[in-house]
């Protein structure tokens, strides 16, 4: 860190989500600055480092980690490439903050976990951004002063306007539904015990081949049931909504009614186009919640056991989208570390 206490971070990965953090820590993010960035691409990383001045561009992350203006890390790889990077950083013990998933499998998210618990001390934030979004912040306070009672059911929409080209059908359960998976354990404070997951007839938008939409059922440990609609072609936009149906009474976000016009005999608002309109305040929210508690000495937010806790959930989905049926979540026992 500098005199003044400002985080040097390095990024990996200057792709779509890279790209956009590098902008929010050096524009948006105060206490932070981006010292270097990482990408296998190294044209992509020069044209990306090019935007910070004094920011080295690199496509190992090992000399990146090992310079002495970086502090921390934000890992924004694709998801198979985040083991490497997290056993790299915790190495030279540098916090993290790690987009999702944490990793794409449960054993992969073990080994990150078994690493972080030898080295004593939290030091990985899991970029389930949802959590800093206002309307879920909202919802889970609503949930936790118990005036609805307690929580029946969860029902989640997820749809995005299209997907990438690479995306596969266990995709949208791994990169997709990882997020229900976090809010549901999130929001009801319980594990989730099983999955299934059902295939309805695939949307002639989807690309060839891709089972899309998917309809899956999480059941929690508390005899909870929450359902996601996880729809990654639906042409129209990018929606995420939630609603809670307790004892007592339900609550619901994400209808987007932030405003409303009437004009020519029709009313009516407009829906964004991707997650990095719907979630930036929550993505400006989570970078500086990591560089605060980071600049303090405090790892907060979203832990490796969560991250491993989702990547095991997501698992199960893949082999119940694969073989069908329901397919119990087989989890480790919860480290002391992670309370
Ligand atoms: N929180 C959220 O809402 C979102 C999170 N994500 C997550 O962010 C991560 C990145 O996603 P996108 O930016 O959409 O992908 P992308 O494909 O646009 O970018 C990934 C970048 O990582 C680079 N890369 C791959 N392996 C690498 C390695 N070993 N070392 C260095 N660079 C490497 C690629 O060359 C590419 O430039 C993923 O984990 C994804 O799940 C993505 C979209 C939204
Ligand atoms: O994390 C994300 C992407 O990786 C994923 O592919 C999308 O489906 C999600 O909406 C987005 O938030």
């Amino acid at each position: 860190m500098t005199e003044r206490g400002t985080l040097g971070v390095a990024v990996i990965g200057t792709g779509k989500m890279g790209a956009d953090h590098v902008r929010r820590v050096h524009e948006v993010t105060s206490g932070a600055r981006v010292s270097a960035v990482v990408d296998l691409d190294a044209d992509r990383a020069k044209q990306v480092a090019a935007r910070v001045d004094g920011c080295t561009a690199h496509t190992d992350m090992a000399s990146a980690m090992a310079a002495s203006d970086v502090d921390a890390v934000l890992i924004a790889s694709s998801g198979p490439a985040h083991e490497s990077a997290l056993l790299l950083a915790l190495e030279h013990d540098l916090p993290v903050l790690c987009e999702k998933p944490l990793t794409p499998d449960a054993a992969s998210a073990l080994r990150v976990l078994q690493a972080e618990q030898a080295l004593g001390h939290r030091r990985v934030q899991v970029g389930f951004m949802r959590r800093f979004d206002a309307e879920y912040v909202k919802l889970k306070s609503c949930l936790d002063t118990g005036q609805l009672g307690r929580p029946l059911m969860l029902h989640n929409r997820h749809r995005n306007a299209a997907s990438p080209p690479f995306f596969t059908s266990s995709m949208l359960i791994s990169d997709s539904v990882a997020h229900e998976t976090d809010v549901t354990r999130w929001l009801l404070g319980q594990e989730i015990t099983a999955v299934t997951v059902l295939r309805p007839t695939p949307s002639a938008n989807a690309p060839d081949g891709l089972q899309d939409p998917q309809f899956v059922v999480l059941e929690t440990e508390g005899g909870a049931l929450s359902d996601v609609e996880i729809f990654v072609n639906c042409g129209f936009g990018y929606q995420v909504q939630a609603e809670v149906v307790c004892e007592r009474g339900t609550a619901r976000i994400g209808d987007g009614h932030a405003m409303v016009t009437s004009m020519a005999g029709r009313w009516g608002g407009t829906i964004a186009q991707d997650f990095v309109e719907r979630f930036a305040d929550a993505y400006d929210r989570e970078v500086q919640a990591w560089v605060d508690a980071t600049r303090r000495g405090e790892v907060t937010g979203p832990s490796v056991w969560d991250g491993y806790a989702a990547a095991a959930v997501c698992e199960a989905g893949v082999r119940s989208l694969n073989d069908g049926g329901r397919v119990p979540v087989e989890l480790v026992e919860r480290p002391a570390l992670y309370g």
